[in-house]
């Protein structure tokens, strides 16, 4: 990233009187919390298609460049800031779609101080705001062969609009019918390292002599299309997310057997006999720390696939009835161009500030509620209702929701 803005540091040194106040200026919005400034805006160097963060300590005068986690927001012209709360900021981007223009900066979250500690750098991290609400994500574990697989394909085939799967990342080769980017995303271990290292992944392990691991976009993609996310991961994954700020259910699956569990892998006939030994092997540890480590909230125990099947559905609330939630779709506009922003108790409430070149001049005004925000990252924000005014009337009478 470049030099600072010469603008910020003009202001900065001039100092901001009620320690919560935000300034903008061309495509940068600078915010401050406390001693320190977050500048936002412009494009970030290491991701020129992204928009840019970095942080001014009032108390040391130093510029800081932090870690920054999450999907990145593609730059825009223009945005403005707010502050929610003591740990994260509101921005919203010029111009932007409704499906865009709501975006969470996380400064002091249960995830970014994680992710500090783990990084030893400062961290800040993104969270796209997204409409409505969504059901917890699904984690479910258990040895390999007993019917993960097989349980979250028949369920993915019977609900497609409600589940998604998140698409791990993996160092082992694919297997004769598996699709890059379908089964998994299968990477060099190298490149994977670096990955892990840049703090692009929610968890990871050493499963069977190959890491696997979970990225935080590979949630992401599922909760921007709406469903609910599905992870089949190992038990040692499964403790990462558990102690990760995603809340999720968490589900081990036992085989009936170690005979039943064996004749299943040899059937299946994808790992070579050395592979189905190693596998057998850490079966017996992961069926002991699944069912003693107190990390799963159900046990399903996968004898008959079809009552295995009506278990899993039932203890995901699914009788056989439920269709996707509807998706909302309350009338939005596209974001002004010129906007300002404010935070009045619950709510967010934007107002053009000029009209358009070449549109009518209506002013427009967007109100936000954020009393029931949701999740966050790594994932994202979701809760957020949005209101919407054609035109400015006095008060908040006049909302079309
Ligand atoms: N209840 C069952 N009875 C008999 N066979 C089953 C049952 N459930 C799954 N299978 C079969 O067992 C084999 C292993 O299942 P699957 O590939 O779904 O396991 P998995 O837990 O996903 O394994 P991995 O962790 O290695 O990916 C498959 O051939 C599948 O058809
Ligand atoms: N910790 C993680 N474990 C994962 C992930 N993706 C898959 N897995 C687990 O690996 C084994 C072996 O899978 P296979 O496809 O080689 O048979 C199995 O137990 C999976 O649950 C992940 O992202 N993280």
């Amino acid at each position: 990233m470049g030099e600072a803005p010469a603008f910020f540091v003009d202001e900065l040194q001039k100092g901001y009187g009620n320690g919560f106040d935000t300034k903008s200026k061309g495509g940068e919005t600078a915010i401050l919390m406390g001693n320190r400034t977050y500048v936002i805006g412009g494009a970030c160097e290491e991701s020129p298609l992204s928009i840019g963060v970095q942080i001014f300590d009032q108390s040391t005068g130093e510029w800081i460049y932090p870690t920054v986690l999450g999907t990145k927001p593609k730059p825009c012209k223009g945005l403005s800031a707010v502050l929610l709360s003591e740990d994260r900021i509101l921005i919203t981007k010029n111009g932007s779609t409704p499906d865009d223009f709501a975006w969470f900066l996380e400064v002091d979250t249960q995830y970014v101080r994680q992710q500090k500690k783990i990084l030893g750098t400062d961290v800040v991290a993104w969270s796209k705001g997204v409409r409505g609400y969504a059901e917890k994500p699904v984690v479910i574990s258990g040895p390999s062969g007993v019917g993960k697989g097989t349980l979250i394909s028949m369920l993915m085939k019977e609900y497609p609009s409600m589940f998604g799967f998140s698409v791990s990342h993996t160092t082992r080769a694919p297997r004769a019918m598996e699709k890059d980017g379908v089964h998994y995303h299968f990477i060099e271990r190298s490149a994977m390292e670096k990955e892990i290292e840049d703090g692009k992944f929610l968890e990871f392990a050493s499963v069977h002599g190959n890491l696997y691991g979970t990225s935080v976009e590979a949630v992401e993609v599922v909760a921007d299309d709406g469903k609910r996310c599905i992870l089949d991961i190992d038990v040692q994954g499964a403790r990462s997310v558990r102690a990760s700020s995603l809340e999720a259910i968490f589900i081990f699956v036992c085989p009936p057997s170690m005979e039943e569990l064996e004749k299943r892998l040899r059937a299946r006939g994808t790992e070579t006999e050395e592979q189905v030994r190693k596998r057998l092997r850490n079966a017996k540890a992961e069926i002991e720390q699944g069912q003693s480590s107190g990390i799963f909230d159900h046990m399903l125990y996968n004898d008959n696939l079809e009552e295995c099947y009506k278990s899993l559905k039932n203890l995901l609330g699914l009788d056989g009835t439920v269709t996707a939630p509807p998706k909302s779709s309350p009338k939005v506009v596209d974001l002004p161009m010129d906007h300002s922003v404010a935070k009045i108790d619950h709510r967010i409430i934007i107002n053009s500030k000029t009209p358009e070149l070449g549109k009518a001049s209506t002013n427009i005004r967007i109100v936000l509620d954020v009393s029931s925000l949701k999740g966050g990252a790594p994932g994202r924000t979701r809760g957020l209702d949005i209101y919407t005014m054609d035109s400015f009337l006095d008060g908040l009478a006049g909302i079309n929701h």
